[in-house]
């Protein structure tokens, strides 16, 4: 039909209503063509079409992708560099190794901050934080060189050798008695939950040591609500001027009472800790290795430290270290394994060369885990498929500078796509290579990779070296559901179970 006769025939009422429709079309291309320029004349990255308010908040829900997934395939459509607008943060998202580079190397100090939001600034109040969201400056400096030199170092990784050991041994012994006592039914054992914990008590046996103490079980319990809250993805996050996004949002009560119940517990620890310690006592506790909170507070002691560390500093590495270590390595694990049973001969390969290499040990001994090359290469691979944290941790310029000829303002938020498609890649994956990141780059690189690595290696060889693993009868690799779930790390959806068939026995526990 003509237009002219359908104009003709349009109701009164339409016609009155055209001009309003008009609205949001306007203000839709107004945004879209204000993303490749700046309020102050930059020429900022191109992006996809953004709507009034949310920007591009609609194009990260939805469509059946997880948000590091659609990140990444926007980006195919806009460019390794692309600007979104997530509420009122203006945010570029960088997708290719050039990008990666330009921003974590060449750009390295200007973006060597975190991007502070509302939520985070509650939660973090006048405290000067811990090291992973700290703001860049002369504390985050001192407390990453404590972090670089005493905390990760590898003499201290090595230290907790012996909690490895123990906890690795716990974890065989109650997997060969579960299999043990379900051969007849082939009885599938939890792999997802006995791998949690064991990263769970590794940590915490790092953090605050094996003394029993009497809140433990409250504090392991408010580790495990803290990531729940960690700040950075809440609806004040994205509307930071909005007073109605704090009201209607139930994070800042959350917050609010986790942070008073994580000083409380914090409190406690430091001062068990103190005491255990404290020469006047009599206890005998310089003789036992030091565990991380002990390390911090003997720094805090000492002098010739430009800013000093403060208790609440400790807190927050104590924090750090659980958020950043524990859902990052157990999410890497439990991947390691999935990928395996969907992989019988890489699997069976894997386990011909740890099985050589510990035949005559009838155990597995971390120091010769260097030897493993398969091994190496299996979790390398393992990460570049499912990388623990997908999109990293943001980033925040703090200086202007220009990436691939785009000019970056200060304030803007960086985030960057650890996915890397196309072929299996023998790249560096410590920060060296760009084309591979799963633990970033630069200054603010991942601190705990050697610990990563040792939490990570040694249960995956210790399980395959003693048992063989099958999966449920009538389950094939191909049935395997190998999707991603959303959270603070890329978990698996699916809980992992399989059949645990003991080949080489498990030594008994040592007391
Ligand atoms: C497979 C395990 C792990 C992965 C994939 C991982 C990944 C990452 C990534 C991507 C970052 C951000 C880096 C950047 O901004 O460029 C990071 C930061 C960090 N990670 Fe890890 N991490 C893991 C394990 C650990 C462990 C075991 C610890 C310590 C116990 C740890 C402590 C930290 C800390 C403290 C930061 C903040 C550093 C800073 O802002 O200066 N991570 N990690």
């Amino acid at each position: 039909m003509p237009l002219p006769a359908m104009a003709v025939y349009l109701p009164l009422h339409m016609l009155i209503l055209l001009p309003l429709l008009a609205i949001p079309v306007l203000l839709l291309l107004r945004s879209r063509s204000s993303a490749s320029r700046g309020n102050g004349g930059e020429r900022l990255p191109p992006g996809p079409w953004a709507l009034p308010m949310i920007g591009h908040l609609h194009h990260l829900i939805g469509r059946g992708e997880l948000p590091h997934r659609r990140l990444r395939t926007l980006a195919r459509r806009h460019g390794p560099l692309m600007l979104l607008r997530l509420g009122e943060v203006q945010t570029v998202v960088a997708s290719s190794a050039k990008a990666a580079s330009e921003i974590l190397k060449t750009n390295d100090v200007a973006f060597a901050t975190r991007p502070m939001g509302r939520l985070a600034q509650l939660w973090y109040q006048d405290s000067g934080g811990g090291v992973a969201y700290a703001p860049y400056g002369d504390g985050w400096r001192q407390l990453r060189k404590i972090c670089t030199m005493e905390l990760f170092s590898n003499s201290r990784v090595a230290s907790f050798r012996p909690i490895r050991h123990a906890e690795v041994g716990r974890r065989l012994r109650a997997v060969a008695a579960e299999a043990g006592a379900n051969q007849q039914q082939q009885q599938q054992v939890k792999l997802t939950r006995r791998i949690a914990d064991y990263v769970l008590d590794i940590t915490v046996r790092a953090i605050i040591g094996s003394r029993e103490f009497a809140e433990r079980d409250a504090y392991i319990q408010m580790l495990k609500e803290v990531p729940e809250i960690v700040p950075g993805m809440g609806l004040p996050d994205f509307f930071p001027s909005s007073s109605l996004a704090m009201r209607v949002s139930r994070m800042p009560a959350l917050l609010a009472r986790t942070r008073g119940n994580m000083h409380r517990l914090m409190d406690v620890i430091i001062k068990e800790h103190l005491e255990f310690r404290a020469p006047a006592t009599g206890a005998s506790g310089g003789e036992e290795e030091e565990d991380l909170v002990d390390v911090l507070l003997r720094l805090q002691k000492e002098a010739g430290f430009q800013h000093p560390v403060t208790t609440e500093n400790i807190k927050f590495v104590m924090l750090d270290m659980f958020n950043a270590g524990s859902e990052t390595s157990s999410t890497a694990l439990t991947w390691a394994m999935a990928e395996l049973m969907r992989n019988p001969r890489v699997r069976h390969k894997l386990q011909e060369e740890i099985r050589q290499e510990f035949a005559d040990d009838g155990e597995v001994m971390e120091e010769k885990l260097g030897n493993l090359r398969y091994l190496h290469m299996v979790i390398k691979e393992t990460l570049r498929l499912h990388p623990p944290a997908p999109l990293m941790v943001p980033r925040q310029c703090r200086t202007p500078c220009q990436v691939l000829g785009y000019d970056m303002p200060v304030g803007l938020t960086v985030m960057r796509s650890s996915c890397r498609s196309g072929e299996q890649c023998d790249k560096d994956f410590k920060g060296v290579d760009f084309e591979f990141i799963p633990f970033g780059a630069g200054r603010r690189v991942c601190p705990g990779i050697s610990m990563a690595l040792a939490n990570v290696e040694l249960v995956l060889t210790a399980m395959l070296f003693h048992f063989d693993f099958e999966l449920p009868m009538g389950m094939s690799p191909e049935d395997m559901d190998m999707t991603e779930k959303l959270g603070i790390s890329m978990e698996r959806k699916a809980k992992l179970f399989v059949v645990v068939v003991p080949r080489v026995l498990v030594p008994p526990a040592v007391e």
